[in-house]
């Protein structure tokens, strides 16, 4: 890009400006000064006048004044008591260490006045002054063209950033990059909202934000009850994705669910074009502007068959992908080579293309949708969107879905789609997060699904039209809020003294296979260990009488209980999932989560095997219960509690000695000899000994194509007092759960 010489001395005169504030006014000042550059979209033109290089004086005072933004910032942080400690978890990000607590935090709190989008974006100005890290690769401001994009009355909206963040991978192997799409003014590499793609993975992992997860999950849904609905039907289902983003979203079905139509209406070539070239979207359609270039050039999943990366590799490198290919992880460009050309054109699926729509289409011409979909922030304030109009286009059983930024825009985009349908035909959907302090949702990204019938939304319908054709079994779990209001059974003397010694004795046998035990305390300690005794069948076969007792008594209280359908309990759906030999040392975390539950098991039996008091001291098992307080419970050597495995339960850290427990859990599927707690809701699990030894087995235990997620929990929002009394759509909190099949098999390799 050409500047003039008034632009150029834009860059020196800032710097001049702010050296003096710095000087004069104190880092208060500086910093005020700093902040107001960003806002007015200086970073990304500063970065990329940057990486020009053809005009050294330009360049220089570019550099000079990102690092001078960058140094107030960590002035401040310092006066605070914050360091950099190194480069953070994330591609684009520091860890700092605080002085005194010691607390490690990617993103400190500035103190003061400074805690706005600005002060983040000051601290990672680092990475962006450092040559080689950070690179905008596309950028188009929407006004003026100098540093400062300032223009009376703009907001920079209509700005698109993509840059491209090359950082240390986390396992220290070389580096990913990591691209990403910046609608407005650029607000730092850490900001949420942005499209985020992880180069080293298929562009339809850019769905992993819960809002996008949701928006998926519910498209797919939509469409399967649709065609569960009307199996004659002729026409094939669509969904209109409103507004293309980075193409997340269409990606993602057109990967996933290929016999569906994805139509995207999007009427700004510009950004049609950035999804297709800079984050490999593949699409159709009359619009204007084809992309430059190779589309997409490290496009495709890596969801290709481990059959056909062998073949390529075999016919690249004369190796399998097996034997010795990691050998070759060193050599970079191989490994460049190999992402940017070579597999993209052989090896990947390629995703069904979606239909680029410049107009909306007209309601009766022919299309109609099983969901409408409008994700992105720069349309989520919804004021320009017409409802009706897209309302006209579902058919009788479809549905809008609508991303809402914050509780405001979730109200008011609320109001207007109960004057559709009425209140009762809205659901204002969060996320459940089991990590965060559950009261403060305020911030929390919002989904409404609104149409004129309704579907349930629970994981039964979930289960029915979506999971049922590719798993073996459906795990029949209390949904969570159900679970919390289930009791603890506390079974005294259940082991005596010669089981419990059985049971170490199985545990050392089990400890020979390395493979079986897992450190869950790494990579702080190895305080914590659990040992997997079911693995290789060892648990049925020499504790076969132990095994019979357990899974008896599990069942027995949990149909007691009422933990389940007595129709759906039949002696041959309750097995053994896992069978965990935990052993806790001192200083030991204990588990510290209070949400934590046993996903998908039914019955948890925990046996103590030390003396508390005695062998260790701490480690007290508690439950949350639903009243928000932590209830304890006690029990000695030898005795078991028995819970619904869904019901949230922890433990306290583990101060003195050594505890150690057997942890078994029961689920529907049946029983598992694979080493680790197993996630497969198929047959046989990949990691199963004999599965793992033969590889055609090995494929067909992956089944058929399941999907990336499922929906893990819905819970009925009760805080909600207006609900109940039918004024205010219905408010649901949903969990997704990652269907992470492939945890065990060799990982692909890293594409840059
Ligand atoms: O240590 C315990 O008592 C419980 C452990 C547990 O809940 C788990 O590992 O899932
Ligand atoms: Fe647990």
């Amino acid at each position: 890009m050409l500047h003039s010489d008034a632009q150029e001395d834009e860059a020196v005169c800032l710097l001049r400006e702010l050296q003096a504030a710095s000087a004069s006014g104190g880092p208060e000042s500086a910093c005020e000064l700093a902040e107001s550059f960003l806002r007015r979209g200086a970073a990304v033109a500063l970065l990329q006048r940057l990486r020009s290089g053809s005009r050294a004086t330009w360049a220089v005072a570019a550099a000079k004044l990102l690092e001078a933004m960058h140094g107030l910032a960590l002035g401040r942080l310092r006066d605070a008591g914050w360091h950099v400690a190194g480069p953070g978890a994330h591609a684009g990000a520091l860890r700092f260490v605080h002085a005194v607590t010691g607390e490690e935090e990617e993103d400190p709190e500035l103190p003061g006045k400074l805690r706005s989008w600005e002060a983040r974006l000051l601290q990672s100005l680092a990475l962006l002054a450092a040559p080689g890290e950070c690179d905008v690769v596309y950028h188009r401001p929407c006004c003026g063209s100098g540093i400062l994009l300032e223009k009376t009355g703009c907001d920079h909206r209509a700005q698109q950033t993509v840059i491209d963040i090359v950082a240390d991978s986390e396992d220290g192997h070389g580096t990913s990059r990591l691209r990403q799409l910046h609608a407005g003014v650029f607000k730092g590499t850490q900001e949420g909202n942005h499209a985020d793609w992880d180069r080293s993975r298929p562009p339809d992992s850019m769905v992993e934000p819960w809002k996008e997860v949701t928006a998926a999950g519910l498209a797919l849904l939509l469409v399967a009850m649709e065609e569960g609905g009307s199996s004659t039907s002729s026409s094939e289902a669509a969904v209109l994705v409103v507004g293309v983003g980075a193409g997340a979203l269409p990606s993602f079905l057109g990967l996933h669910a290929d016999h569906i139509r994805v139509d995207v209406f999007e009427p700004a070539n510009e950004r049609v074009h950035i999804a297709q070239r800079y984050f490999a979207l593949a699409a159709t359609g009359a619009f204007e502007q084809k992309p430059r270039g190779k589309p997409g050039k490290a496009s495709g999943a890596c969801k290709s068959s481990r059959k056909n990366r062998n073949r390529v590799c075999r016919r690249w490198f004369g190796k399998s992908l097996h034997k010795g290919f990691y050998k070759l992880r060193a050599m970079r460009c191989f490994k460049e080579l190999l992402a940017a050309q070579v597999l993209p054109k052989l090896l990947l699926k390629q995703p069904r293309s979606c239909q680029i729509l410049t107009d909306l289409p007209l309601p009766g011409a022919g299309s109609s949708y099983a969901a409408v979909v409008v994700l992105g922030s720069s349309i989520a304030t919804g004021e320009a969107l017409d409802l009706p109009a897209l309302a006209k286009l579902l058919t009788p059983r479809g549905a809008l879905v609508l991303q809402a930024e914050g509780a405001v825009c979730a109200r008011s985009l609320a109001g207007r789609l109960s004057s559709l349908w009425g209140s009762g035909k809205v659901t204002q959907l969060t996320e459940l997060d089991l990590q965060e302090d559950p009261s403060d949702d305020s911030t929390a990204p919002q989904v409404l699904v609104a149409g004129p019938e309704l579907p349930t939304l629970s994981t039964n319908q979930w289960h029915r039209y979506l999971q049922a054709p590719c798993a073996a079994f459906r795990p029949g779990v209390l949904d969570l809020a159900v679970a919390q209001r289930t009791r603890v059974i506390h079974v005294p003397n259940l082991l005596s003294d010669s089981e419990m010694a059985a049971v170490k004795d199985l545990a050392r046998q089990g400890q020979r296979n390395e493979a079986s035990v897992e450190v869950r305390s790494a990579p702080t300690s190895d305080a914590w260990k659990v040992c997997f005794l079911q693995a290789d069948g060892l648990f049925e076969s020499a504790a076969a009488e132990l095994k019979e007792k357990l899974t008896s008594l599990a069942r027995s209280i949990g149909d007691q209980q009422g933990w389940w359908e007595a129709a759906e309990a039949t002696p041959e759906s309750f097995n053994v999932r896992v069978a965990e030999y935990h052993s806790q040392a001192a200083p030991g975390p204990g588990l510290p989560d209070r949400r934590h539950f046993d996903m998908d098991s039914l019955v948890t039996v925990d046996i103590l095997l030390s003396t508390p008091g005695v062998d260790f001291e701490g480690g007290e098992f508690s439950t949350l219960e639903p009243s928000g307080a932590l209830l304890a419970h006690s029990f000695g050597r030898g005795d078991a509690v028995v819970f619904n495995s869904h019901k949230f339960h922890c433990v306290g850290p583990v101060t003195a000695g050594r505890r150690h427990v057997l942890v078994v859990e029961f689920w529907r599927g049946p029983s598992r000899r694979c080493p680790h707690r197993c996630r497969s809701l198929q047959p046989t699990c990949p990691a199963e000994p004999e599965v793992s030894s033969r590889p055609g087995l090995r494929e067909a235990a992956r089944g058929a194509a399941l999907l990336p997620f499922r929906l893990a929990s819905v819970e009925e929002d009760d805080e909600q007092e207006e609900a109940l009394l039918g004024s205010t759509p219905r408010r649901l909190k949903l969990l997704w759960q990652v269907n992470d099949m492939d945890d065990d098999l060799p990982q692909p390799p890293t594409c840059e």
